[in-house]
């Protein structure tokens, strides 16, 4: 009988970082955390207590000191740089608080990107996809106008759509409704809950907002470089 495995299996990780040989600190004291697929997870704390190192790890940007990280029931730890980049390309889509859109490339073409950056170079399929994405956020109108002719809230939605340009089975959000008002905050909101519903994405949702993390499936709060047992 085949199982599923967790979309993300933290076992005692931990991360110090060198602060001046022979200087560590440790960040991250010993993280336990499994994320099955579908499973929508907002991480709460404190500035500086840990959440974004968290989300640097899972999100396979940087390794852990200690403990074992898998993805989709692959031990990371096997793997060397190169078959690292092809994982998170492949698995892993990223929504940040500055979405880092390509300022003069129009909306289509920055959703286009990761599928060009798996691809190399662009076809019809890919433009349709894009803008299939586009009209699903619900800004099929605006899919030629360039990125820094749009709102802040769309432009977080057209990161949104480029984040699930790949269809990755999972997803990290790092305060990705942080400079948003209130009625573009809840769009991009809803926005990843549907698509986390309809696809399965487990998802890891960094917020301050504890009204946005209440309706989340699960909760956990970063304290200190723990999790705080609750
Ligand atoms: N590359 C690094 N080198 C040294 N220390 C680091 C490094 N990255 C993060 N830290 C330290 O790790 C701690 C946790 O930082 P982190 O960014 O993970 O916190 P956070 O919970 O995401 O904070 P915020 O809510 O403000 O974004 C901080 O004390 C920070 O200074």
């Amino acid at each position: 009988m085949s199982t599923t495995p967790p979309t993300v299996q933290l076992v005692g990780v931990r991360k110090a970082f060198n602060v001046g040989t022979p200087i560590e600190t440790e960040v991250l004291h010993g993280i336990d955390l499994t994320l099955q697929p579908g499973e929508f997870c907002a991480v709460m704390g404190p500035s500086g207590s840990g959440k974004s190192t968290l989300l640097n790890l899972v999100g396979l940007l940087d390794r852990p000191t200690a403990g074992r990280l898998l993805i989709q029931g692959q031990d990371v730890a096997t793997l060397d740089d190169a078959a690292l980049t092809r994982l998170r390309g492949r698995s892993i889509g990223f929504v940040f608080q500055y979405h880092h859109l390509i300022a003069a490339f129009s909306a289509l073409e920055n959703v286009m990107l990761p599928m060009l950056g798996q691809r190399g170079f662009p076809d019809p399929a890919m433009q349709a996809r894009a803008a299939e994405l586009l009209a699903a956020v619900g800004l099929a109108e605006v899919a030629g106008r360039p990125a820094d002719r749009l709102s802040g809230g769309q432009q977080q939605r057209v990161a949104v759509a480029r984040a699930l340009a790949m269809q990755p089975p999972l997803l990290l959000a790092d305060e990705p409704t942080g400079n948003l008002d209130t009625v573009s905050a809840e769009a991009v909101f809803m926005l990843l809950r549907r698509f986390s519903a309809e696809s399965g994405t487990a998802v890891l949702f960094v917020t301050h907002n504890p009204a946005l993390a209440q309706r989340c499936d699960r909760l956990i709060e970063v304290v200190d470089g723990r999790i705080k047992p609750g």
